[in-house]
């Protein structure tokens, strides 16, 4: 694996920065002595501490987020979108010159950029899958950042997972699936093992065989490269039990049930672009 060059930091370790900053010291495309880890709260530095992960890590107060903005090449930025301007002050002055790397949900390159007085700001929708090298994440280049610099957005994403370079408009789309859609696929898990609990499977067995049948029938989507439907209906016999249990989730709206948290989880990125 290529690693980046440079020092790279993290301002907030929480859920989505851990685990895109964990999965690329995993998939060594940056060495964690090289990595600056900014959290707000001391509870959260103790998880980066305990992880033993050998980063350097810092509780926020402005004069530490600018020596650590300013030491870095390459800063990622996951704090929460409501929190981007006040983390863009206390570090005013440092950011000419950096990559920043925003992960958040409907927050525009065009806030980015007047919020941030460096010119080269990327927008990234990636998903928590990251941490375990399975991420699928998408990203938007500012109108000033060079093709090395994209390159480097690129071979840090795709360390942790698939990676599309894509307009800035398909971002909240992608937000919409991708972001947001561990959680559905975690609610599918648990609800496939909740039914197989009620028919009769202890818990623990139930949970192991619903994730492995997700795990199994994905990875069956992207290695045969076959459309969903086909397989689909290559494990349904006829008059058997598959096609009975199809029309039950036919039934309550499965399909529609998915499209439509698709759609609802962009309309809200969206929406948080626009406040
Ligand atoms: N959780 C997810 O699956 C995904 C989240 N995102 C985006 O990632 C961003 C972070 O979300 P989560 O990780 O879920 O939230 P989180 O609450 O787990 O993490 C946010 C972290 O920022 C830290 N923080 C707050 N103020 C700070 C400051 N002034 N300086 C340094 N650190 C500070 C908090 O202590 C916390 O550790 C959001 O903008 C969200 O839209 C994007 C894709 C997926
Ligand atoms: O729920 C959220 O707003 C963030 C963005 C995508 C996933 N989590």
């Amino acid at each position: 694996m290529k690693t980046i060059a440079g020092k790279l930091t993290l301002v907030g370790g929480g859920r989505m920065g851990r685990a895109l900053v964990e999965g690329m010291i995993r998939a060594g495309v940056i060495e964690s002595t090289r990595v600056t880890v900014i959290n707000r709260t001391a509870e959260s530095c103790q998880v980066w501490t305990e992880s033993k992960l050998g980063v350097c890590v810092e509780q926020a107060d402005p004069a530490t987020l600018k020596a650590a903005v300013e030491s870095a090449e390459t800063v990622i930025v996951a704090v929460k979108p409501g929190t981007f301007p006040s983390v863009a002050e206390s570090a005013a002055g440092a950011w000419a010159g950096r990559l920043v790397i925003s992960v958040a949900a409907g927050v525009k390159l065009a806030t980015l950029q007047k919020i941030f007085d460096s010119k080269s700001v990327v927008r990234v929708m990636p998903n928590t899958p990251s941490l375990v090298g399975f991420g699928a994440s998408a990203f938007s280049c500012g109108p000033k950042v060079s093709e090395a610099q994209a390159k480097t957005v690129e071979q840090i994403l795709a360390a942790v997972g698939v990676v599309a370079q894509v307009e800035e408009s398909a971002l909240d789309a992608v937000t919409g699936l991708s972001g947001s859609g561990p959680a559905y696929i975690f609610m599918i898990i648990e609800a496939l093992a909740d039914g197989g609990v009620a028919a009769g499977l202890p818990r623990a067995l139930a949970q192991q065989f619903a994730a492995q049948t997700v795990l199994g029938a994905a990875q069956m989507v992207t290695q045969t490269g076959d459309h969903p439907a086909l397989l689909k209906d290559a494990v349904a016999s006829p008059g058997g039990t598959t096609i009975a249990g199809l029309a039950a989730l036919e039934q309550n709206g499965l399909r529609s049930a998915m499209i439509e948290a698709v759609r609802t989880a962009a309309a809200r990125s969206r929406e948080m672009g626009n406040s």
